[in-house]
């Protein structure tokens, strides 16, 4: 069983002008994506782990597909410069084992405090609502 899956990729985004993307090789988790993925598990499964750039470009993704890329980035690749893979060495599974480093950028605390606001600002509303109408009746 897969706990985390991590897909290496060059963003690509409109947002991202193109001369920063050579420093842009991002990590993407894609554990949740995976179910979702109109083009199926396995292509994903597959490229797991490595460079899935050309991959994904030779698809012809849509743009809409391209910016989706952003919200599954979890880092950077360290030294951000992924050897260019070539699709023949992609096809042959033994010469695609490379390794390669990454380190996380994002951490979930600013997600856990805003976990924290959405769970009692409501209820503080609540509570001040129903202070008022015992109050006023
Ligand atoms: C996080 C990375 C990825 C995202 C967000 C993504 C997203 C999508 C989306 C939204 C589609 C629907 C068609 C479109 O809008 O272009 C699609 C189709 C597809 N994707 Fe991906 N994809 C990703 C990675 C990959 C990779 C790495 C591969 C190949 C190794 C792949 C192969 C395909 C295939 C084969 C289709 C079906 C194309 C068709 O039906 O014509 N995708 N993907």
């Amino acid at each position: 069983m897969v706990s985390k899956l991590l897909m290496v990729g060059r963003l690509s985004s409109d947002s991202i002008k193109k001369s920063d993307r050579q420093a842009m090789e991002g990590v993407l988790d894609v554990t949740k994506f995976l179910e979702e993925h109109p083009g199926g598990e396995e292509v994903i499964l597959e490229v797991a782990g490595k460079d899935a750039t050309k991959e994904f470009d030779v698809i012809g993704h849509s743009k809409a597909a391209q910016n989706m890329v952003l919200k599954y980035q979890v880092g950077v690749l360290q030294g951000a410069t992924v050897q260019e893979v070539d699709l023949k060495d992609v096809v042959d599974k033994e010469s695609n084992t490379k390794e390669m480093s990454a380190f996380v950028i994002k951490e979930g605390a600013r997600s856990k405090s805003l976990a924290f606001y959405e769970f009692f600002v409501p209820l503080l509303v609540a509570g001040l609502y129903f202070g008022y109408r015992c109050l006023t009746y």
